[in-house]
C-alpha cells in the first residue's frame, strides 16, 4: 500500500502518525510512505530521524479573529492545495491519511479532490477546525474519544484510539530511566507539559525543587526545548536535588514510560492514549488556551473514571503540586486503583484498527 501521512504543528499530531506508520511497516513490508508537513512545524525535526521522506508545503493558521492576516492565510491554503495536488500525483497514494494541525486542511482536502481515498485521525473529545472542515470532504474519520462522535457525520465515523497506545506497550523495563542515570529501585514521577512544555508547569515546579530533595521518590522534569535553557538558570540558585533529573526534550518517550509510576502533565491526547494503554496515573493540568477548552474535556474523561485527578492552571501552585504528588504515592491502594481505571480506557489495539479502516477504504 501506498500512504501518504499529513500531521503536525506539534507533537500530539505527529507522534500518532509514526506509530501508525510503524505499526504498517511490521505488517506489509512493501508499504510505502510519504509525510507532508511544513518546515516550521516539530514535524520538520521529528520525522527526518525516522526515515520517512518527508516533503513540506508553506501554510499557517487561521486566527480566530478577522485579520488581514486571515485573507493571507486563505491565499496561502489555496497554494498549498496547488502544492499538495502535485506532490500528491507525483507520489500517487492509495490512502491519504491527516492527523491534526493545519498542514492537513489543504493536504487531505487536495487529496480528497483527486479522487484519492482520505481519513482523518482526530485525537481530541472537542475537533479542531481543521478536521471539522475536513470531515466533509473526507470518506471516513477515526475518533478516540466517544465525546468526539456527536462533531461528525455518523456514518463515517469510526473509534479506533490513538495509535500511539500501540506503540508504547511494546516497551517494558526501566532502560529508559536508567540511561537518563535514574535509580530504577525508586518510585518516578515524570512531570512534562506536552510536546512544547508549559511555563505555569515549570513555575510551579521551580517554587518547590527544593522541598522534592526530601521525597523518596525521584522525578524526570522536562522543560519543553523552548524553556530549557531559561529554567537552568533560574534553578541554578537553588541548585538542583540529586533525585531530580531535568531534560529539555526526550525523543525516546515509549522507554522513558514503560518506567514511571506517575505523570504530571497538560491533557494533551495524544499524552493522555499514552498513559492510559500503559495504565499510569496521572495529575492533569490542562492547557485552558487550546480551542474550546478541549484538554480540560480530554482530562474529564479521565478523571470521572478514576484515571487521574486534575489541577485547573488557575488553582496550580508548586505546593498543591507536591502535595497531591504524595497522596498518589504515599498510598498504595490509591495508586492501583488509578492504575485500574487508567489502564480500562486504554485502546492498545489502536494502531491496528486504524490500519483495517485503511484497508478496507483501499478495496473499495
Ligand atoms: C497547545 C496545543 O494545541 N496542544 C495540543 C497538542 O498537544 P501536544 O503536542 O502537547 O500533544 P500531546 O500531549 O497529546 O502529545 C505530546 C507527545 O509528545 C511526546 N513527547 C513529549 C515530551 C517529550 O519530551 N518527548 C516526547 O516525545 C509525548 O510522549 C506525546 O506523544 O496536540 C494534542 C493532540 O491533538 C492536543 O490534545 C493538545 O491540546
Amino acid at each position: 500500500m501506498r500512504i501518504a501521512v499529513s500531521g503536525g504543528g506539534t507533537g500530539g499530531h505527529i507522534y500518532p502518525a509514526l506509530a501508525l506508520i510503524r505499526e504498517i511497516k511490521k505488517r506489509d513490508h512493501k508499504a510505502s510512505f510519504l509525510y507532508i508537513g511544513t518546515e516550521n512545524g516539530l514535524e520538520s525535526n521529528i520525522v527526518p530521524r525516522e526515515d520517512i521522506p518527508f516533503k513540506s508545503i508553506h501554510i499557517t493558521g487561521f486566527k480566530r479573529k478577522v485579520s488581514f492576516e486571515n485573507v493571507k492565510t486563505v491565499l496561502r491554503f489555496l497554494k498549498g492545495v496547488k502544492d499538495s495536488k502535485r506532490i500528491l500525483k507525483e507520489f500517487k497514494p492509495d490512502v491519504v491519511i491527516g492527523t491534526g494541525g493545519y498542514v492537513c486542511g489543504p493536504v487531505v482536502y487536495a487529496a480528497a479532490k483527486l479522487g484519492i481515498p482520505t481519513i482523518i485521525h482526530e485525537q481530541n473529545s472537542v475537533p479542531g477546525l481543521t478536521n471539522k472542515f475536513l470531515s466533509r470532504y473526507v470518506d471516513k474519520i477515526a475518533v478516540c474519544f466517544e465525546e468526539a462522535k456527536p462533531f461528525f457525520p455518523e456514518a463515517k465515523t469510526v473509534m479506533t484510539g490513538n495509535p500511539r497506545a500501540s506503540e508504547v506497550i511494546d516497551y517494558k523495563g526501566k532502560k529508559g530511566l536508567v540511561s537518563l542515570g535514574m535509580d530504577p529501585n525508586k518510585k518516578t514521577v515524570l512531570i512534562f507539559g506536552g510536546s512544547r512544555g508549559a511555563r505555569p508547569i515549570n513555575n510551579a515546579v521551580i517554587k518547590v525543587l527544593a522541598e522534592l530533595r526530601e521525597k523518596p521518590y525521584q522525578i524526570l522534569y522536562i522543560t519543553g526545548e523552548v524553556h530549557y535553557e531559561a529554567i537552568l538558570k533560574e534553578i541554578e540558585l537553588n541548585a538542583n536535588p540529586e533525585n531530580v533529573v531535568i531534560k529539555a526534550f526526550v525523543h525516546n518517550m515509549p522507554e522513558i514510560l514503560s518506567g514511571i509510576d506517575l505523570a504530571v502533565t497538560r491533557a494533551g491526547a495524544t499524552t493522555l492514549a499514552e498513559l492510559t494503554a500503559l495504565g499510569i496515573p496521572s495529575i492533569l493540568i490542562p492547557s485552558p488556551y487550546v480551542t474550546d477548552n478541549h484538554q480540560e474535556k480530554n482530562a474529564r474523561a479521565l478523571s470521572e473514571h478514576g484515571a487521574a485527578d486534575i489541577i485547573l492552571e488557575k488553582d496550580l501552585t508548586g505546593g498543591n503540586l507536591v502535595q497531591m504528588m504524595d497522596s498518589i504515592l504515599m498510598d498504595p491502594v490509591k495508586h492501583m486503583d488509578m492504575k485500574q481505571a487508567a489502564k480500562n480506557k486504554g485502546v492498545p489495539d489502536s494502531a491496528e484498527r486504524l490500519y483495517q479502516v485503511m484497508k478496507e477504504l483501499k478495496k473499495k
